[in-house]
């Protein structure tokens, strides 16, 4: 067998697509929606990947704006750049890119950010939310990008969640943690496992999934042997192991490319959930001008607070 492929740079198009005609809807309303980015210290992979938000954003008329700071930088250096964002009114929702330079208390920051504002679903009250399984007054608070984008992928390629055995390997605040939340809400109703770094038998909790998400920055740590025959297989982590000839970073999923010869489904490392993350980051700031266009305009069933 060889696994079909999840294929993210064309469902993140079809996203896209969508979120263009959302754009133009409100830009006839005379509202622009903005996304602002905070980039903090030289790590080249998050440089990459916020020129990629940026990009994404010009693709559908969204417009951003971005701060870069320092790798010295302080807390309070981080905090006033927050602010800033908090204030600024043509931001309509902005990131914090991770991870900070060591030293730097992500939860002081992430808790900086006006949760209207929070773009990545990452404050407190946000992921409290997602916990609780409540909305405000009908509206949707924003949810994790990558999370959401791997629930995407799956479902515009027809694979199935309801009643579906689901191992997620990673614990993390961006993918394993949320994801695990929103699997197993209501409504899309997956049996679902964390599994992580400390898991006795990481093999046997793989081997019974129908669906194996891997979120861990581990290189090949996903075997073939450990897959049931047909399963869906996504692969999230990302780990540099070298330099190509030409001096460019040499990366490795965290899943073994023999994988291909097992699973029913596969995505592609790069190509799958990467650019899934940076659709669903747009979609948040769209459907983020669209909540406080109609509560500016008196709509009572949005109650921002
Ligand atoms: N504030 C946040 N920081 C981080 C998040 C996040 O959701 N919010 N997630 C990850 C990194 N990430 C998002 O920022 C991210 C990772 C990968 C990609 C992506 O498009 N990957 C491409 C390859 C791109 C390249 O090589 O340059 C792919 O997979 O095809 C986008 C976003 C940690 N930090």
């Amino acid at each position: 067998m060889t696994a079909r492929i999840l294929d993210g740079i064309a469902a993140a198009a079809d996203v896209k697509n969508d979120l263009r005609r959302r754009v133009d809807d409100l830009s006839r309303e005379g509202v622009v929606p903005g996304l602002g980015t905070i980039l903090i210290g030289d790590n080249s992979a998050s440089r990459s990947y916020v020129l990629g938000k940026h990009r994404d954003c010009a693709e559908v008329g969204v417009v951003s704006a971005s701060i870069e700071l320092p790798a010295d930088s302080t807390v309070d250096d981080i905090e006033a750049a927050v602010e800033r964002f908090n204030r600024d009114p043509t931001v309509t929702g902005f990131i914090v890119q991770l991870p900070l330079p060591t030293g730097i208390d992500e939860q002081r920051i992430l808790e900086a950010i006006d949760p209207r504002k929070d773009a990545d679903g990452l404050h407190p009250m946000n992921l409290g939310r997602l916990v609780l399984g409540v909305d405000r007054a009908g509206v949707d608070s924003p949810l994790p990008c990558t999370p959401v984008g791997i629930v995407e992928l799956l479902t515009r390629n027809g694979v199935e969640l309801e009643g579906r055995r689901v191992t997620v390997v990673g614990r993390g605040i961006t993918v394993g943690r949320p994801l695990g939340l929103i699997l197993s809400q209501k409504g899309i109703d997956a049996t679902v496992s964390i599994a992580h770094s400390r898991t006795p038998d990481l093999g046997e909790e793989v081997r019974r999934a129908d669906i194996v998400i891997a979120a861990v920055g581990r290189p090949h740590l996903i075997r073939p042997e450990w897959i049931k025959p047909g399963a869906a297989v996504l692969d999230v982590g990302v780990t540099r192991v070298g330099t190509t000839s030409t001096g460019k970073a040499r990366l490795a999923g965290d899943v073994d490319p023999g994988v291909a010869e097992v699973a029913g489904w596969l995505s592609p490392n790069p190509g799958g959930v990467g650019p899934m993350t940076r659709a669903m980051l747009v979609a948040n700031v769209v459907q983020m001008a669209e909540r406080s266009h109609r509560s500016a305009a008196g709509d009572p069933h949005v109650a921002l607070r």
